[in-house]
């Protein structure tokens, strides 16, 4: 049986070298383009690939998924930048190419897909919550893709419950001190050399604080789930939001 052909798209970067290697290791799948900025994605259909893992910057993740999607290739999106309207794009896109999948992941950490899954189970049991997330300093984006996805589904299990808004007393700030606001959720970006990617969802309630905190310590701990979103996405047409969907965690 023939092994599906992979390309990456970001080849160059911190995470597409590392899912350059990932793909060779893995023995049930063909490397078979690696594409840095100011390639062609002409080398995509070239090349044969039939599943991309994009993994890039956000001004260009958009041009990359919509070439990949009008061409048949399935994708593994790690790319942040996902706003509303960009989803809405795409979702009216991939009729036009009935069949193919593009799985969107904030993040292919299995620990920080499970961190935004416990925080949305806490969400409705506590009166106050913030998100704080924690990156290297060459990161493009704040707050990260990961914490804004956190904040959002806190938001949404808090609205599903019927709690009120939380408390904060705060009628002066230096802007920027309380955090940006995502959907009611305070969320505070920190740069720091020497971090990779963490986060802390902090809950708190009538005298007790619960802490989820999630450390990926390398770019490799997001390879399980690159491979894991290559495998499954020629099965999944259409739109994947988040890696929880191939995690069977319900199950
Ligand atoms: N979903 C997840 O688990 C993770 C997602 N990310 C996200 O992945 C993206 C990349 O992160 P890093 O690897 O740290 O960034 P990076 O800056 O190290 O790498 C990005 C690479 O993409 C290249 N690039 C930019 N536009 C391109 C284009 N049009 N075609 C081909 N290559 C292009 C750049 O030259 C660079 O080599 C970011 O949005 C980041 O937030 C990062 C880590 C984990
Ligand atoms: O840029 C990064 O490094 C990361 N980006 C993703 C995000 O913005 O959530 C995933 C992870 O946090 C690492």
């Amino acid at each position: 049986m023939s092994k599906p052909r992979v390309a990456v798209i970001g080849a160059g970067g911190r995470m597409g070298a590392e899912a350059v290697r990932a793909v060779e290791s893995a023995e049930d799948l063909e490397l078979v383009a690696a594409l840095g900025r100011g390639d062609s994605l002409d080398a995509l259909t070239g090349a044969g690939a039939e599943i991309a893992v994009e993994l890039t910057h956000p001004d260009s993740v958009m041009e990359n998924v919509e070439f990949c999607v009008r061409n048949g290739i399935h994708c593994v999106v790690g790319t942040t930048g996902w706003t509303d309207e960009r989803l809405a794009t795409l979702r009216e896109l991939l009729p036009g190419s009935p069949g193919t999948g593009v799985l969107i992941a904030p993040n292919f950490g299995i620990g920080a897909v499970l961190t935004m899954r416990f925080a949305q189970q806490a969400a409705r049991f506590f009166e106050s919550v913030e998100v704080v997330e924690l990156h290297h300093p060459n990161k493009a984006d704040a707050p990260s893709g990961t914490a804004a996805r956190t904040a959002q589904l806190i938001a949404a299990a808090r609205e599903e419950a019927g709690c009120p808004p939380q408390p904060d007393a705060t009628s002066t700030a230096l802007e920027g001190a309380r955090g940006a606001d995502v959907d009611g959720v305070p969320v505070h970006a920190v740069r720091l050399r020497g971090l990779v990617a963490h986060q802390e969802v902090l809950f708190g309630g009538e005298g007790e604080i619960l802490t989820i905190r999630h450390d990926s310590m390398n770019r490799g701990s997001f390879m399980p789930g690159v491979l894991l979103g290559v495998r499954r996405i020629a099965q999944s047409p259409g739109l994947t939001f988040g890696l929880e969907h191939f995690l069977d965690l319900d199950g």
